[in-house]
């Protein structure tokens, strides 16, 4: 079970995670992959000649595809002249005597997702008049295993200066742009003029367009891809998922928790209702024979006369003959005992519509809110033999008792005490007819 103590210590063990990744980071050493890391790159080299009719021309220093030499000429109105390096799926292998195997051994382009890279560190040697050179990448639009892409690439280039060369410089990637050439010669809008590098498929060096004529010789010493071990991206996306976790169970615990305090009030709401029903009964029952007591009759009369009216509803009044001789004779204790035994007889023989309470003294009251007079007297004829025909005990002998009764039917609209009255008066011709006896009056 997850307490508060413990959500401190996760918070707390959260916290020292993000310092710890934050830190990974700012001061996480970098990663360095070769541009060409395996033979999966083909080395390729174009000049003005073939494309634009010109006559500078571009060619390998040795068989290793690194330097190159450029020889511009006049002839083209863009004199050009660099090397492409192109991604494939497939080991690309380098052969001097024959450069038309470029075409021949790219099946399909591979395309390289450069978005989280930092840049590249480049070390390249030049020789020659120009005073800068140009690093460029293509991006597709879409992933083209067949490398016809119904887009045009983008092309994205930044130049470095010719006192940059013969040394490693490091070129963040987000230097590299768009230029406004590609954006006019596919008619972009400007809403296109993002460098993207996500499906990234080539990386050239070349010289610039408008060079004098000339020679030039560039050797690639070095181009590496630098990135850091874990993303910052990655870094921060962790720590928020971390943090909206801590919350998420944070929000669960306080949701468990009122759910489980409210299920325990609505158990102490349970008790205190029990307790209080218990309360009630008390308050409502005879304690000595169980039944009703005068405050619960008084509770039941006014709703049954409240709703009833009188239609179907008897009563009947019940008192123990002779009563005070039993005591007088026996004591209040045995008095008592009878007492107790006498209820017990009689709600033993009553269905359970039919109400019965301790009127007062060693007087009961029926109330039968669902039979005919005819029927609550044959009832009373029952209860009154059942207690005159078995002894009671009290201790260390029997003793007789009886009973008589008076019964009534309430009258339509008639209020318990006119009822009572007449029902007072049959129990009084019973007492008169000798006792033991059941009178009715309608
Ligand atoms: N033991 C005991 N006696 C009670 C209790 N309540 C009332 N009594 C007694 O019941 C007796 C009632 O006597 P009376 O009203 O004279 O009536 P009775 O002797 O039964 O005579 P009839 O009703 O005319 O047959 C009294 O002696 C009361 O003290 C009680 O809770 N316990």
């Amino acid at each position: 079970m997850i307490t508060h103590k413990h959500l401190a210590y996760i918070r707390l063990a959260i916290g020292f995670a993000s310092l710890i990744l934050i830190a990974v980071s700012i001061w996480a050493p970098e990663r360095r992959i070769p541009l060409a890391s395996d033979e999966r790159s083909a080395p390729g080299t174009y000049d003005d000649r073939d494309k634009v009719g010109g006559n500078s021309s571009v060619h390998w220093l040795t068989d290793q595809p690194k330097g190159f030499l450029c020889e511009i000429r006049d002839g083209a109105p863009f004199k050009a002249c660099g090397i492409t390096l192109t991604f494939t799926t497939k080991p690309f292998r380098y052969s001097r005597d024959d450069p038309s195997a470029f075409n021949k051994q790219i099946e399909a382009l591979r395309y390289e997702d450069f978005r989280h890279i930092k840049g590249f560190e480049v070390d390249i040697s030049y020789k020659g008049d120009s005073n800068s050179l140009r690093l460029y990448m293509r991006n597709a639009k879409e992933r083209n295993i067949k490398g016809v892409n119904q887009e045009p690439e983008k092309f994205m280039s930044v130049s470095i200066q010719r006192n940059e060369t013969n040394k490693p410089i490091f070129i963040n990637l987000h230097e590299f742009h768009v230029p406004n050439w590609w954006m006019e010669a596919h008619a972009k809008s400007r809403l296109e003029a993002q460098p993207e590098f996500n499906n990234v498929f080539q990386f050239g060096i070349d010289v610039p367009y408008n060079i004098p004529n000339g020679t030039h010789i560039l050797t690639v010493n070095k181009i590496t891809i630098v990135k850091s071990w874990l993303p910052t991206a990655t870094i921060y996306i962790a720590i928020t998922a971390m943090w909206i976790s801590v919350f998420l169970l944070e929000a669960l615990f306080r949701v468990h928790k009122l759910y489980r305090d409210n299920r325990r009030y609505h158990q102490s709401l349970k008790i205190l209702e029990s307790r209080y029903h218990e309360l009630q009964n008390d308050a409502n029952q005879d304690a000595l024979t169980k039944v009703y007591n005068r405050r619960g009759l008084d509770h039941v009369i006014e709703i049954i006369f409240n709703t009833q009216k009188g239609q179907n509803l008897c009563i009947a009044v019940l008192d123990i003959d002779h009563f005070k001789q039993v005591n007088d004779t026996f004591g209040h204790g045995p008095g008592d005992a009878i007492l107790k035994q006498v209820a017990q007889r009689i709600t033993q023989n009553l269905s359970d519509d039919i109400i019965v309470g301790r009127w007062g003294g060693e007087e009961f009251l029926l109330l039968s809110p669902n039979s005919s007079l005819e029927q609550l007297t044959f009832l009373a004829h029952k209860i009154r033999s059942l207690i005159a025909e078995t002894p009671f005990d009290i201790p260390e002998k029997t003793i007789n008792i009886t009973i008589s009764i008076g019964c009534t039917a309430v009258r339509n609209n008639e209020t318990f005490s006119q009822a009572f009255g007449r029902a007072d008066q049959a129990l009084y011709s019973a007492k008169e007819r000798g006792r033991n006896t059941v009178c009715t009056t309608r």
